[in-house]
């Protein structure tokens, strides 16, 4: 006869999912998995990439090597440890890509068709984040709503237009669990952006607080959706746990605020009154920002899951510099 300890631990193993993070050490996957173990317990989160974990992030909680081009290990990794959710994090972002459009079209797209045919295999809930990089120069870009033209100009913003709808067709001809979330430019503190045209607006923190300047690469009135990552995994966990029947679609927008270098300088001069910006503007990425949305309307994730984003710019700014100030000071104590 079980006794309760073991009763209520079988309870709590059935009922959470068992998650596995691919790309899971750029800027997101860290902080996510960091949420769900929170949610769901540590050795129920797996976080893989293809390269070796700082020691925290090893020491943390499961990691394993996961290369998601090799499609036998990854169906490995699935089956033996019984996995339910993927979040399927490994790209390759848009500067990156349009230095290497090979490594972007590998990654992006048959490291998808990888994920999409395990993750249909086994019954899996998969999520694809997608971008306001999946939108171009012919997409409406104020507001841009979330069924629209999408003819993107970035071998990253094609990849991204074609998981979603693969994603959506395999949902529809398979009933695979497909769930995406464009995604605004996200900002945080504790880690790196991994090659975007929206890293600016982390860089600019980091750089400002260490030495009181920036070199800006975008011109100074460029319109950007931007979130903080607290806001973008919340999202990311409450998406995951909607009922299905509750989703009218399954590639959602997302949003929370816009703004352009000059209005976050201006927010962030108000605690940094002496930080000085000055603009070389970088013409592949400045045409890639322009064809880019300046403000992404997310009317759908609001009605039907219940979206709600919680920073705004001023709240951004004195969290993103606490964070910065607090964790160089600890830095240079020890
Ligand atoms: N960070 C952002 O501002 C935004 C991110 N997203 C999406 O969110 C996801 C996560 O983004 P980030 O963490 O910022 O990306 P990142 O570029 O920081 O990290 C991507 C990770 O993928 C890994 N990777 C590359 N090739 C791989 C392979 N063959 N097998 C396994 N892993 C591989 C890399 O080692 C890296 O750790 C991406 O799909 C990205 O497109 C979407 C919109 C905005
Ligand atoms: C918005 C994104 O998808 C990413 N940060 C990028 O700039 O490529």
């Amino acid at each position: 006869m079980l006794i309760l300890g073991e009763l209520l631990l079988l309870c709590t193993d059935t009922e959470h999912p068992k998650i596995l993070i691919t790309g899971g050490l750029g800027q997101l996957g860290v902080g996510l998995a960091k949420l769900l173990r929170r949610k769901f317990g540590k050795n129920n989160v797996i976080l893989s990439d293809i390269r070796k974990p700082p020691n925290h992030v090893y020491h943390d909680g499961p990691f394993i090597f996961s290369d998601i081009l090799d499609s036998k290990n990854l169906r490995e990794i699935v089956v033996n440890n019984n996995i339910s959710w993927l979040i399927h994090y490994s790209a390759v972002l848009s500067a990156v890509g349009e230095n290497n459009v090979a490594l972007a079209k590998e990654v992006n797209i048959t490291g998808l068709h990888n994920i999409l045919d395990i993750a249909t295999d086994h019954g899996l809930r998969v999520f694809v984040p997608s971008t306001i990089g999946a939108f171009g120069p012919s997409s409406p870009r104020n507001p841009t709503p979330e069924l629209c033209v999408q003819r993107p100009r970035t071998i990253y913003g094609v990849s991204k237009v074609h998981a979603e709808l693969m994603g959506e067709y395999y949902h529809h001809r398979y009933g695979l669990d497909f769930r995406c979330l464009r995604y605004p430019g996200i900002i945080s503190a504790n880690s790196n952006p991994g090659g975007g045209t929206t890293d600016y607006a982390v860089q600019i923190f980091h750089t400002a607080v260490k030495t009181g300047c920036f070199e800006c690469n975008l011109r100074s009135d460029t319109l950007l959706p931007m979130m903080y990552i607290d806001d973008c995994l919340r999202a990311t966990l409450e998406f995951m746990e909607a009922p299905a029947d509750s989703l009218l679609s399954r590639t959602y927008n997302i949003s929370a605020m816009s703004f352009t270098p000059h209005d976050l300088v201006q927010e962030m001069q108000k605690v940094l009154p002496e930080l000085k910006v000055t603009y070389n503007v970088d013409p592949v990425l400045q045409a890639i920002a322009d064809g880019w949305p300046m403000v992404l309307e997310d009317i759908a994730a609001r009605r039907d899951w219940g979206w709600k984003h919680e920073f705004d710019l001023s709240e951004l700014v004195q969290t993103m510099l606490t964070h910065i100030t607090t964790s160089n000071q600890r830095a240079q104590a020890n």
